[in-house]
This record gives structure tokens, C-alpha cells and sequence, in this order.
């Protein structure tokens, strides 16, 4: 199984409407929410993500790059994100914050920085549907792909066969049509990509082809 989920970060913000609907064979559609805080950077909040829910005909896959996440990861659960992503780095309760987004009907993702290791994390993976490896310092797109948090990436991986529980790998910067046989390899199942996609002529087709990369990479002998 692989699922491709375009960041939205580099799609044209005054046209957004008009740039989700260029990438239908996509699975998700990737939302980064940044405050200037816990990143040095700024993007939308809950109002625009509430609007991006409303239109977007793929389900949303929120990746929070916010502090206070215990207060607002449940309003972007409520707003009916399929998904929501929170930073391990900005929550001292992460389990709990987890469940409170089951509770609300969304699954639960925990995002880890490059430095950031996962043992802590490792013991309570049946708690999260998502472990988001972060392969760039989060904060903007358009950057290279670290390829020294693969360790940490087949880290996860082998841990979450071990347990045999159904949590799916992300991995998020700069995945392209080469990077993603890298992470598909050391286990990653579901691949955010915003510059590939959107910096592509045709972005659906940079969907599919990042899919068949990945596909196909598999099929040499990986079977993660
Ligand atoms: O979370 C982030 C950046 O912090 C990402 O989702 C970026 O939007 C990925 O962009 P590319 O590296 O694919 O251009
Ligand atoms: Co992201």
C-alpha cells in the first residue's frame, strides 16, 4: 500500500480551490498549519482549514507545525480532518492528546523533528495510526530530503511489525521521484510531496508517477 498526499504548502494560496481539484488520483491532500512559533514560518489556521475541509473533495491530512497542540489539535478533529498530525516536540501528553482525537473521530498522527528520536514513542505506537518522520527541518517547502533519518524511519518501521499494528509511516520534505524509493525502502507507506507535485507541469501525473516509483521499488524486493 502507498499513499501520496500533496502538501498544499506549494500550491497557490489565492487559488487553492482551483489547485485541490488538479490533483484527484491523489489519496489525501497534505494541509501544513504553521504559526510562527513552533516553526519560523506562517501559513493559515482552523478558519482556512475549515474552508479547505468544505471543498476539497479529497479527505484532509493536517499536519500541525503549532505549539499549544492539547488546545487546538481537537478543534481541527472537530472541523472533520480525517486525520491530524501533532508534533511530539510540542505536547508533554502526547497519548492523551491522541485519544482525545480518536474520541473526536479523527486519527491520531504524531510528527517527530529530524533530531528528535522515536524510542520514547516506541512502547505506545498502538495509540497513534500515523508516525510522521519528518526528512527536511519542518517550516518550508522546496527543501532537501535528509537522507540520515532513514535509520530512524526503519526504526519505526521494524518496531511497528514487531507490535503487528496497523500504523501507517509518513514521511514529509523533499520527496521526489527519486527520494521516495529511499523512504519506501526503509519503510515509509504514505509520502507528502509538495514541490513535486505542484512544480510539475501536470501535477496529477506527478501523482501517479511518484506512485508507480514507489510501487515499483517495492516490487524489486521490498515488500514493506
Ligand atoms: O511540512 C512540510 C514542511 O515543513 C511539508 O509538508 C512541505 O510542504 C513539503 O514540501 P516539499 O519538501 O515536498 O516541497
Ligand atoms: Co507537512
Amino acid at each position: 500500500m502507498v499513499r501520496i498526499n500533496p502538501s498544499i504548502l506549494a500550491a497557490d494560496f489565492v487559488n487553492l480551490q482551483r489547485d485541490l481539484a488538479r490533483i484527484p488520483s491523489a489519496d489525501f491532500v497534505h494541509v501544513d498549519v504553521m504559526d510562527n512559533h513552533f516553526v519560523p514560518n506562517l501559513t493559515f489556521g482552523l478558519q482556512m482549514v475549515g474552508r479547505i475541509q468544505d471543498v476539497s473533495s479529497l479527505p484532509l491530512d493536517v499536519h500541525l507545525m503549532i505549539d499549544d497542540v492539547d488546545r487546538w489539535a481537537p478543534e481541527y478533529a472537530k472541523l472533520g480532518a480525517f486525520s491530524v498530525t501533532f508534533h511530539a516536540e510540542a505536547t508533554d501528553a502526547p497519548v492523551d492528546l491522541a485519544r482525545r482525537l480518536r474520541s473526536l473521530g479523527s486519527r491520531a498522527g504524531i510528527a517527530l523533528k529530524p533530531g528528535t528520536p522515536a524510542e520514547p514513542y516506541l512502547d505506545d505506537l498502538a495509540e497513534f495510526d500515523q508516525v510522521l518522520v519528518m526528512t527536511v527541518e519542518p517550516g518550508f517547502g522546496g527543501q532537501g530530503f535528509l537522507a540520515e533519518t532513514m535509520p530512524k524511519l526503519q526504526q519505526v518501521r521494524d518496531a511497528v511489525d514487531a507490535a503487528g499494528v496497523d500504523v501507517w509511516l509518513q514521511v514529509d520534505g523533499g520527496i521526489d521521484l527519486s527520494t521516495i524509493a529511499v523512504a519506501r525502502d526503509a519503510g515509509a507507506d504514505t509520502f507528502v510531496a509538495g514541490s513535486a507535485v505542484y512544480g510539475a507541469a501536470d501535477p496529477d501525473l506527478r501523482v501517479s508517477a511518484l506512485r508507480e516509483a514507489a510501487l515499483r521499488h517495492g516490487e524489486q524486493g521490498h515488500t514493506h
